[in-house]
């Protein structure tokens, strides 16, 4: 069952999208998981940025594919193009701007639209190292989760709190969801 590209031995390969506002730290969130550092000199995102890991996951090897989205609204034309075909999806506020988290419904109605209703999406209230500038609760954000159906986690690209947790419980249950045959079709 094994697949093999380049040397790399993996079992199951996902696409996965980072989206959400301007400013919420996606590529930070991407790199921290790659490289495991944060990146201190990030600038806004062009269009889309690639990264890609192999994880284990209950003994299974994965690859993600992640696709890291410009949260500009110029950009948004471009990023669109690049949803069709994600398993899964990493949905990014900031927990001290409110205002990134009152737009969290339209960018899940995007994914689930241009990408597929059975997407897979966890909510990160990221920089969560900033809890004295919150703005959003952790009981309103997971109440929010719980009524659209989304996994959620704070974490911090700074830190690196529950950034790793973010990828791999997205792909566990992808995972599980293949495996119990419930498939992901558009
Ligand atoms: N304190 C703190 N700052 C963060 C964190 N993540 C990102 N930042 C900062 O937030 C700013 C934006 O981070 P980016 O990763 O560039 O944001 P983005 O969501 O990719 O932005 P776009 O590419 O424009 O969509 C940068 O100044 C980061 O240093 C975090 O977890 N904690």
């Amino acid at each position: 069952m094994s697949q093999t590209a380049m040397s790399e031995t993996y079992d199951f390969l996902f696409k996965f999208l980072v989206i959400g506002n301007a400013g919420t730290g996606k590529s930070c969130l991407l790199h921290q998981f790659i490289e495991k550092k944060f990146k201190d000199d990030s600038n806004h995102t062009i269009g889309v940025e690639f990264g890609s890991k192999i994880i284990n996951v209950g003994g299974k090897y994965v690859k993600l594919q992640i696709w890291d989205t410009a949260g500009q609204e110029r950009f948004r034309s471009v990023t669109r193009s690049y949803y069709r075909g994600a398993a899964g999806a990493l949905l990014v506020y900031d927990i001290t701007s409110r205002e990134t988290y009152n737009a969290l419904t339209n960018w899940l109605t995007d994914a689930r639209m241009l990408a597929s209703q059975n997407i897979v999406v966890i909510l990160c209230g990221n920089k969560k190292d900033l809890d004295a500038d919150r703005e959003v609760t952790f009981l309103e954000a997971s109440r929010f989760a719980q009524e659209n159906e989304l996994m959620f986690l704070e974490t911090s690209a700074l830190t690196g709190e529950n950034v790793e947790e973010a990828f791999v419980q997205c792909a566990r249950k992808i995972l599980n969801k293949i495996e119990s045959g419930a498939g992901i079709q558009k």
